[in-house]
């Protein structure tokens, strides 16, 4: 099994890198979609987030009101460094219940884990190899803007809350330039894959 990590600053691309392995053949585990998970309702970390920040952080079905607790924990560093600490064991533990099962059905796995966090959490995980997709905070806010149809100065406060460009170069082994066209991300994907894959 190899587990490689994978992160970059908000919309720089990740996903669309990791679809790309996926298609190649890798198992993608997506920590944004785990931390959905460990916070639907009738979990541990949904009922300690409501203790934490009142029941306005809950919709009328009793689900997560991630519009309400997004505008606390993005404009206030020491909410979302609590909103972390409820998150965060619950996403590790179930992410790496994810990589022994992908190691149980095939040992010669190439798992993609997509964590926005990694700088932050890297020391946690075992990774073979560090990828980090590489876009300008400008890029990246057009992106958002654009695509996404979120504020700039929510997609400002949300990089803002992030490790910086230079903190993740860094930590990385493998960069690819999620600037230009796709056509180039793609291309940069498949050539990190034959990499992967021939020995
Ligand atoms: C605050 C929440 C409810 C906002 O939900 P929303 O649907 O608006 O955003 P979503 O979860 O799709 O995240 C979108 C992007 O925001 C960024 N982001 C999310 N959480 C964080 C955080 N705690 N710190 C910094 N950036 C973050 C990431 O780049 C992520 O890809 C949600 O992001 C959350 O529960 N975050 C805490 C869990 C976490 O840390 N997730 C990140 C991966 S482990
Ligand atoms: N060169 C490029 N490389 C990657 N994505 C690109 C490129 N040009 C445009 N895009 C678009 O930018 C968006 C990037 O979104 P993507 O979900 O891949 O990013 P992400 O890093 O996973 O975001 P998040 O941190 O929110 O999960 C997509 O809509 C993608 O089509």
């Amino acid at each position: 099994m190899q587990l490689i990590g994978l992160t970059g600053g908000i919309a720089s691309g990740k996903s669309t890198v990791a679809r790309r392995l996926a298609e190649r053949g890798a198992v993608a585990v997506d920590a944004d979609q785990i931390a959905r998970e460990v916070v639907e309702p009738g979990t541990p970390a949904l009922a300690e987030i409501a203790q934490t920040f009142g029941d306005g952080v809950l919709n009328a079905d009793g689900s997560l009101n991630r519009a309400a607790l997004g505008a606390i924990v993005f404009s206030d560093e020491s909410s979302r460094l609590r909103l972390n600490a409820i998150t965060h064991p619950a996403v590790l533990r179930r992410s790496t219940e994810r990589f022994e099962e992908a190691r149980r059905a095939n040992p010669d796995a190439v798992i993609v884990y997509d964590v926005p966090l990694l700088v932050e959490t890297a020391n946690a995980y075992p990774f073979d190899l560090i990828v980090v997709a590489h876009a300008d905070a400008e890029t990246r806010i057009r992106r958002l803007v654009e695509l996404r149809g979120m504020a700039a100065d929510e997609a400002t406060r949300r990089i803002r809350s992030q490790a910086s460009d230079e903190e993740r170069l860094a930590v990385a082994d493998v960069v690819i330039d999620t600037d230009g066209s796709l056509e180039h991300t793609l291309e940069q994907a498949d050539a990190l894959w034959e990499r992967l894959t021939t020995a």
